[in-house]
């Protein structure tokens, strides 16, 4: 037997330098070597030895759209009945449709229309179904230059006056007899952004084209954006109107149900997690993509933990990811002014202030702009930003009414303090004050008040 009486440090030493290893220095060093190198030559075989949890992973992105869409049978009815005239045809009414994210507009619409366009194939019927988003395509000119290459012609990015490219797009479309179904996603978007002119000049299209038809669907998440609309574009678009309510935590189930049994394996699932995931999207508005997206994660990150079968610890864990992604998301892309008001707010609260006024986030912030030569904006802006963020879920700002001193907001954080801090503190224009301290100047007079 060999004894060992090397100190720790030249054990290490003779681990790293095998030539002037002892004898079980050498051993160990070689049985070390071969175990990691086996492990690296089986890095994919270990890795594919693991059982997979996803059967198809992709059914539950947000791009697949399924055949069946339970708990739209209504809509789907509604679209159908609606846009059945373009098989004769005529021209549909004009619709408006609502509905919160999530409540499966976008994907009522598709799968409509693509049954409306192969019928149409098949009785010999020239009808297109053309959808845009207006989130990516948010200008007048920009749509009707869109409209006008899909019917082959060239318009230039920028440049022409508007009325060359709209008359572009009639020429081409009036060629023959036809029916365009124009969709109008997120239309409240284009709306907010661009104003109606757009839908005020494609409302009235059919009185200038001879063969052609044109129907205009918009869809929009935001019930009141109608009150933006000039009386005749409103009355005009919303002929016929259609609402999608939010799903119910029974509905999401269904949905989760119908689309786990293509997405993964037999057994993977612990019955809780399905009406678990359906029960937290329901309380978030009923959206369908976030019980979806829920889903996913909580089964990937059961499959990163090497767990073959997705757990109710796993959909709460991906539960608080999600929410931390969405922050950091938000927080991330917010202006530095507005991140500014964000961390003198995050300031107040980690210092234990936590019923605060527009005046004492103001004051913070006032000294944080002073401190990175910032402009300081005036009280009134900083308050329409406190709004912003509000409306962002960031924070929760309800109006007070302090009897004859008038009405003031109280604001708290609605997000965890120190996330949001970290990624505040990413941003270089702020990294100085990563140890500013909201009352410090207070503090400072009072201490000499005390010490006097
Ligand atoms: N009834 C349903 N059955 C199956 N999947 C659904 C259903 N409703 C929605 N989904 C799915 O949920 C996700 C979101 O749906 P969709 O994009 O249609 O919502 P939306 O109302 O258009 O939302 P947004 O206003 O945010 O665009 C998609 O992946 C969609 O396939």
């Amino acid at each position: 037997m060999l004894i060992d009486n090397t100190n720790p440090q030249q054990k290490n030493d003779q681990q790293s330098k095998p030539a002037d290893a002892g004898q079980k220095g050498l051993f160990e060093y070689l049985v070390k070597e071969t175990s990691e190198d086996s492990k690296i030559d089986k890095l994919f075989e270990n890795l594919l030895s693991i059982k997979p949890i996803f059967a198809n992973r992709e059914v539950l992105r947000p791009s697949y759209t399924p055949d069946y869409l339970p708990h739209r049978l209504e809509q789907i009815n509604a679209v159908a009945e609606i846009l059945v005239a373009a098989l004769r045809g005529e021209a549909p009414s004009n619709i408006l449709i609502y509905g919160k994210t999530g409540t499966g507009k976008t994907a009522t619409l598709e799968s409509v229309s693509k049954k409306l366009v192969d019928l149409a194939e098949k009785m010999n019927i020239e009808c297109k179904v053309l959808f845009i988003n207006c989130e990516r395509i948010d200008t007048q000119y920009r749509i009707l230059a869109h409209l006008a290459r899909h019917y082959n012609r060239e318009v230039p990015i920028t440049g022409w006056p508007t009325d060359q490219v709209f008359n572009e797009f009639k020429e081409a479309l009036d060629k023959k007899e036809q029916v365009a179904i124009i969709i109008l996603d997120e239309i409240d978007n284009l709306v907010k952004k661009s104003g109606d002119d757009i839908l005020y000049n494609l409302s009235r299209i059919n009185g200038d084209l001879k063969k052609a038809k044109v129907s205009i669907i918009g869809i929009s998440n935001d019930l009141t954006f109608t009150d933006y609309l000039d009386p005749r574009v409103k009355s005009s678009l919303g002929e016929e109107e259609i609402i999608f309510p939010p799903y119910n935590a029974d509905q999401l189930r269904d949905i989760l149900e119908q689309r786990s049994k293509m997405a993964f394996k037999e057994n993977t699932l612990e019955p809780a997690v399905i009406p678990l995931c359906a029960a937290f999207a329901a309380q978030e508005h009923g959206d369908a993509r976030k019980a979806l997206d829920l889903l996913r994660v909580s089964a990937e990150l059961a499959e990163r933990l090497r767990d073959t079968v997705v757990r109710e610890e796993h959909v709460r864990k991906a539960r608080e990811k999600i929410e931390i992604d969405r922050i950091t998301e938000v927080v991330r892309t917010l202006p530095t002014q507005s991140k500014l008001v964000l961390y003198s707010i995050v300031l107040l609260d980690s210092s234990g202030s936590h019923e605060l006024n527009t005046g004492d986030v103001y004051n913070v912030y006032r000294r944080l702009c002073r401190m990175i030569d910032m402009d300081v904006l005036t009280q009134r802006r900083v308050t329409d930003l406190i709004s912003e963020l509000d409306m962002l879920g960031i924070i929760n700002a309800i109006v007070v009414s302090k009897g004859r001193y008038g009405r003031t907001k109280e604001i708290a954080l609605s997000v965890p303090a120190e996330s949001t801090r970290k990624v505040l503190l990413d941003d270089y224009r702020l990294r100085t004050l990563k140890d500013a301290r909201p009352y410090f100047e207070a503090q400072q007079r009072l201490a000499k008040d005390i010490s006097a």
